[in-house]
């Protein structure tokens, strides 16, 4: 679907108000904190403070309003009352809310206290990959630009890219076409156009890519029990490029801005 410049205002909107959400945590990450009291707190904000829909909750079933992804979960980490963060912990949380119909959906990552240098640089390298993807939209660029500027920058710092999940088309429906894949081939696959709006949300593993889920139905984690780390933004294809809906209000202290 293409989306109309005021259609394209209310993803914003809710691309905006999701994004406060991930900046409001920030002093909730830290030792001691289980996941379900930070989902709580995502739940309570979205709710009383914003307003807005958690739409998570009872999403295919899902029981909660953020995923949770501590470490080597690769995503849909279902918070726990059981789950205590510790130092060292790198953590994705990932949670979307519904305002007025229209979806903001995006994921970042924490890192609880400090932690190691390969579990810092999977952190950097993760961000700076969704990063090199978003670079690439512009109109008549394709997702296989997107997906290779991505696998490109997990491969060249020894990582791997998880191929099971992708990102997808969003606006007034949580989850549309088209699916984005985190890989591909300069040139290939869709051509952007003006108005798209679309998720990229690349899973990048410090070992090899192979996944498996765990029989709660849901968590996700690395077959080889290697660390993954994953940041999702939702963009819109604009005429002369790109638009980041889910920008860090906080900025995001020592992560560079997507220019
Ligand atoms: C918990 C929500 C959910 C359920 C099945 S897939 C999924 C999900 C989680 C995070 C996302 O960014 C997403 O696009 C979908
Ligand atoms: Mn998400
Ligand atoms: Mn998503």
């Amino acid at each position: 679907k293409l989306r109309t410049p005021d259609e394209v205002a209310k993803s914003r909107e809710a691309g905006h108000l999701i994004a406060e959400v991930l900046a409001m945590l920030k002093p909730h990450v830290v030792p001691g904190v289980t996941t379900d009291e930070l989902d709580a707190i995502c739940h309570d904000y979205i709710v009383n403070e914003l307003k807005c829909i958690p739409s998570n909750v009872g999403y295919h079933g899902y029981p909660k309003t953020a995923c949770i992804s501590p470490n080597h979960v690769v995503c849909h980490g279902i918070p726990s009352k059981d789950k205590t963060l510790k130092k060292g912990d790198i953590v994705n949380v990932d949670v979307t809310l519904t305002k007025d119909g229209w979806f903001g959906d995006s994921s970042r990552m924490f890192i609880v206290g400090e932690t190691n240098v390969l579990a810092r640089r999977l952190v950097m390298t993760t961000y700076e990959a969704l990063r090199a993807g978003i670079r690439q939209v512009r109109p008549g660029a394709t997702l296989g630009d997107v997906g290779h500027a991505i696998q490109k920058v997990a491969h060249a710092a020894g990582f791997s890219v998880v191929r099971e999940y992708g990102g997808h088309g969003i606006g007034d429906v949580y989850h549309d076409e088209p699916h984005v894949n985190h890989f591909g081939r300069p040139g290939e696959g869709l051509k952007l156009q003006e108005g798209m709006i679309f998720t990229i949300e690349p899973m990048i593993n410090a070992g090899a890519a192979g996944i498996r889920e765990l029989n709660d139905g849901w968590t996700v984690v690395t077959r080889d029990k290697s660390l993954s780390a994953q940041w999702e933004h939702m963009v819109a294809v604009t005429k002369d490029g790109f638009e980041i809906l889910t920008p860090w209000p906080d900025g995001l202290g020592d992560y560079p801005a997507i220019d």
